[in-house]
């Protein structure tokens, strides 16, 4: 063949996916890449291509073990193509064909290295759609996936949109969005075929093997158990991939792991999302951060089972140290993180930010064209031209601090809705004559006061009419939950489904059985924008638990950031139907351990932006278009699964600021 595509030269023809056909080549220093020419009918069209671009440069954030790492993109209207590192070896599909199922450790590394390729695709805030066993190459270290991203884009036309007809779940053949889920529903077809050579009948007409039935036959042991569970209809019955991973792995006992805690009570997965992370607010990456991104694992805690015994803290000499809650986070280099307003994004315990590739610090960025000079790493044909990069604008500590100022001196403005991030109070606890509510006189000053902020002086005619504390005038607001109880108040319908109070040095939050608590901070003020951070575990049980922002109790309206139990992240906007979830897996997300939530709702031109970064990791992100929320309370809540005993968790620290 003596054809060439821009710089690369063709060798051979590798397959033909709906997109586009793929052909090996080799590049200016003789290196092999895959080349995949887009269909010129789709090359043509502007919408397409920029969607195109959209969808790789995602994909380039995924893990570079886990796939064929993208090395140069073109996008004329004439020619589109994208170049990958060539995997020297037959996709999953041919080698079923042409040598028959897998068994023993080959089919349990495949299972395996499909799990934590997803779970690398997840962790990068994408949803894969289109795993299959032509889009698994068998490289000569081992299985790698390839096609996320980008297929759906053409789609489902021809042999390869067949063939992603069969893997495809239930929930996505009747029009529903993609999720991890229907991910591992993917993963059990493809891990069925390679133990079979038998197809799934694809999720739009029924499928033999749902776990309804007696499971898949032709697997065994906890394969058996898994792809069972992998291909039931109902998402929420599905392990997610960590409990894939860890009943494959033996990292726990399957019998125990595989039990996926089913979709909360008022949360239906229907508006879509935009993207998972948020890449509108790029991070700067600290050169040579000197700390993990996670806490460090915690010693089993002390915590008794039963409710009614106190609480023990965690020490908190295990945890990294807290940075002062009212100065902005700092890296080791000194810089601060950014929001693109200029607003500083606080740290979770002084933590340095994920980069925006969802990727610890410290860890090293994916390849990406036109960032890493050179190209990529053994074996990588590297050196490709960079076709497209992602500004990140560096900040400066003076600007930030200016902004600081002007975000907390906002805060405390009249309300004459010139700022719009303030409205008169209607929750939670706050009195007329109570003297409620920030003015510019008595906060002044109070921006300066370290946290935890002290209590207003009651009037002794308040002290005689209520026992509530008078609500917080303090921004950034923070409780350290060390101290009595400061007037966090549960919303009226939470009444009675449990307990909640400061135990032991964390506010704790005890839901019984389909019991839901929002408890809201003791602020005198509602709030529009604000990060907040908290630290929790799960004590008991089984349930979702988090923080929300711009709730009412009027409407059951609240932004929920919420994770559960199994290690799922959504933002939900609830009190409002359609209400909507996107559960993403959080990498590394250890319920009995201290977790470090952070939140932000932040409104901008276009909505309002919720982000979710778990133990420094960004892991959702939503941009709510459709009439986003106002000011409202924001505080921390324990959402109990249906049907189980109830959930317990405490919560150490939650601190607010703009
Ligand atoms: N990086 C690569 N190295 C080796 N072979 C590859 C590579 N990428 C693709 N191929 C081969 O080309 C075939 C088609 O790949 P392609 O990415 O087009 O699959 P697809 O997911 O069906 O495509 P689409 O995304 O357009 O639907 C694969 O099944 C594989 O055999």
């Amino acid at each position: 063949m003596n054809t060439v595509i821009g710089p690369y030269r063709v060798v051979s023809r590798l397959g033909q996916g709906r997109t586009g056909e793929v052909f090996l080549a080799r590049d200016p220093d003789g290196r092999q890449v895959a080349v995949k020419v887009v269909h010129p009918r789709l090359a043509a069209d502007p919408a397409f291509r920029r969607r195109f671009q959209q969808e790789a440069e995602a994909a380039s954030r995924v893990a570079r073990s886990c796939t064929a790492p993208i090395l140069d993109i073109r996008l004329d209207d004439g020619q589109v193509y994208l170049v990958t590192e060539y995997v020297d070896g037959p996709d999953l599909r041919r080698r079923v064909t042409d040598h028959g199922p897998l068994s023993g450790s080959g089919l349990e590394t495949l299972a395996v290295s499909t799990a934590v390729a997803l779970q690398a695709v997840h962790a990068a805030g994408l949803v894969h759609q289109d795993l299959k066993p032509s889009g698994i190459l068998l490289g000569p270290l081992g299985p790698r996936v390839i096609g996320f991203g980008v297929a759906h884009l053409a789609g489902p036309a021809g042999p390869a949109g067949e063939e992603a007809s069969l893997y495809i779940s239930p929930e996505r053949a009747r029009g529903e969005e993609a999720t991890a889920a229907s991910d591992v529903f993917a993963w059990g077809g493809v891990v069925l075929y390679a133990a079979t050579g038998r197809q799934p009948s694809g999720g739009g007409t029924g499928h033999p093997d749902d776990h309804a039935g007696p499971g898949p036959t032709g697997l065994h042991g906890v394969l058996h158990d898994l792809v069972g569970r992998a291909l039931a209809r109902d998402p929420g019955r599905r392990p997610g991939v960590p409990e894939i991973l860890r009943a494959l792995t033996g990292a726990s006992d399957p019998a125990t792991s595989l039990v996926r805690p089913p979709t909360a009570a008022g949360e239906q997965p229907v508006e879509p999302f935009d993207v998972p992370t948020n890449p509108a607010i790029p991070l700067v990456r600290p050169p040579a951060p000197p700390v993990a991104a996670v806490p460090p694992a915690l010693p089993p805690l002390d915590v008794p089972t039963n409710p009614a015994v106190p609480l023990t803290r965690l020490p908190s000499a295990d945890l990294p140290a807290v940075h002062p809650p009212d100065l902005p986070a700092a890296h080791p280099d000194g810089l601060p993180t950014t929001h693109p307003n200029g607003l500083p994004t606080a740290h979770p315990d002084g933590l340095p930010a994920a980069h925006p590739d969802g990727l610890a610090a410290g860890e090293q960025p994916p390849h990406r064209p036109g960032r890493i000079p050179g190209g990529g790493g053994p074996g990588s044909p590297g050196a490709a031209p960079p076709r497209w990069g992602r500004s990140v604008a560096a900040p400066v500590l003076a600007g930030v601090a200016i902004a600081l100022v002007i975000a907390a001196v906002s805060f405390f403005l009249p309300r004459d809705g010139a700022t719009g991030d303030r409205e008169p109070l209607a929750q939670p606890a706050a009195t007329a004559g109570d003297g409620a509510g920030p003015t510019p006189e008595t906060t002044a000053g109070a921006v300066a006061t370290l946290s935890p902020s002290p209590q207003p002086t009651p009037s002794p005619s308040t002290a005689t009419a209520t026992a509530t504390p008078a609500p917080e005038r303090v921004w950034p607001f923070r409780d350290d939950f060390t101290g009595e109880d400061r007037g966090w108040s549960v919303a009226a319908w939470g009444k009675g489904k449990g307990r909640h109070r400061p135990a032991g040095g964390a506010y704790r939050i005890t839901a019984r059985s389909d019991g839901y608590l929002p408890v809201a901070a003791p602020l005198a003020a509602p709030v529009k924008n604000a990060t907040i951070t908290a630290k929790v575990q799960v004590l008991n049980g089984t349930g979702t638990f988090g923080v929300f922002c711009r709730g009412r109790d009027a409407g059951a309206r609240r932004y929920e950031f919420s994770i559960s139990s199994g290690g799922d992240a959504s933002i939900v906007k609830s009190g409002e139907a359609p209400a909507s979830v996107k559960r993403v897996p959080v990498p590394g997300f250890r319920p009995a351990r201290l977790n470090v939530l952070q939140a932000s709702c932040l409104s901008g031109k276009t909505g309002t932006r919720l982000s979710l970064r778990v133990n420094g990791r960004g892991v959702v992100s939503r941009l709510d278009r459709e009439r986003p929320f106002a000011s409202g309370s924001i505080g921390v809540f324990a959402r109990a699964q249906g049907g189980g005993s109830g959930v317990d968790v405490g919560f150490n620290s939650f601190e607010a600021r703009s």
